[in-house]
């Protein structure tokens, strides 16, 4: 699975202006791409205490521009994250669209940070699945979840062999970003695709350093802190290959924890 991802320097409280940024890059990638992958927040960056100015609906105008061009361009995408509006509240969403154009999968993050005081505006969702891309099962996970091994390894366990974790993850901690991505990719032997964003938001800079690990733990292709596009293919045969060969899953004591 050919697979791209845009480490995108959010323009922060401008959803119309990112929209129209990640429609050029989507449109710009190689034909073959068969996953598109894209940050967390990518509409509006945290501008949380704005939302209510900025965000009127449940995404209609992000999601049914990435659907056309989803359908147009014969591409998968992990539509990153957006901030939509439920019920008298906001949820940090993230949207998964397929080749056709459908809406596959949709997950409202389940861990709120509160180093970026989203308990304060947002509300958590309260569930989450695998879902399946080209046939391949797959995971999906919002930056704060990543300090969660659990949700990673309930999707391993689900059977999910790639598993996305889209970001805004601020600079100041972005060694526990490239620590823990290589960490859950090793624990549960699958991919990790991360996507982060490049740029800022009031006082915090955000840490690039998106990347795609491998089921045994190597990075194969990472960013550096700019705005940047890196792409790798996938060979989801690794992943069953690894889990032969060393069977962490099965080794589990279940009994003991
Ligand atoms: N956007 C986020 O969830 C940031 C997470 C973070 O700053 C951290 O875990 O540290």
């Amino acid at each position: 699975m050919k697979t791209a991802v845009y480490q995108m320097t959010v323009i922060p409280g401008q959803p119309r202006e990112n929209l129209k940024k990640v429609a050029d890059w989507l449109n710009r990638l190689p034909e073959d791409t068969d996953v598109a992958v894209l940050p967390e927040m990518w509409n509006t960056s945290y501008t949380l205490q704005q939302l209510a100015d900025l965000i009127d609906d449940e995404g209609s105008l992000e999601i049914s521009a990435l659907q056309n061009i989803a359908r147009l361009r014969r591409l998968n995408i992990v539509a990153g994250s957006i901030a939509v509006k439920h019920g008298d509240k906001f949820r940090n969403r993230a949207v998964v669209i397929d080749r056709h154009g459908h809406i596959i999968y949709h997950y409202d993050k389940v861990h709120l940070v509160p180093l970026l005081n989203e308990p304060e505006f947002l509300e958590a969702g309260d569930e989450f699945s695998t879902f399946k891309l080209d046939d391949q099962k797959m995971g999906l996970i919002i930056c704060y979840d990543l300090r969660f091994p659990e949700i990673t390894r309930k999707l391993a366990l689900d059977g999910a062999e790639v598993i996305y974790v889209v970001a805004e993850w601020p600079l100041e901690r972005i060694t526990h970003f490239t620590a823990l991505l290589k960490a859950r990719a090793i624990e549960n032997q699958c991919y990790i695709v991360a996507c982060n964003a490049s740029g800022e938001c009031e006082d915090t800079v955000f840490g690039g350093q998106s990347m795609v690990v491998s089921p045994s733990g190597a990075v194969i292709v990472a960013a550096d802190i700019d705005e940047a596009t890196i792409t790798a293919d996938i060979d989801i045969e690794q992943s069953e290959a690894i889990r032969q060969a060393i069977p962490i899953l099965k080794s589990r004591r279940t009994d003991l924890y």
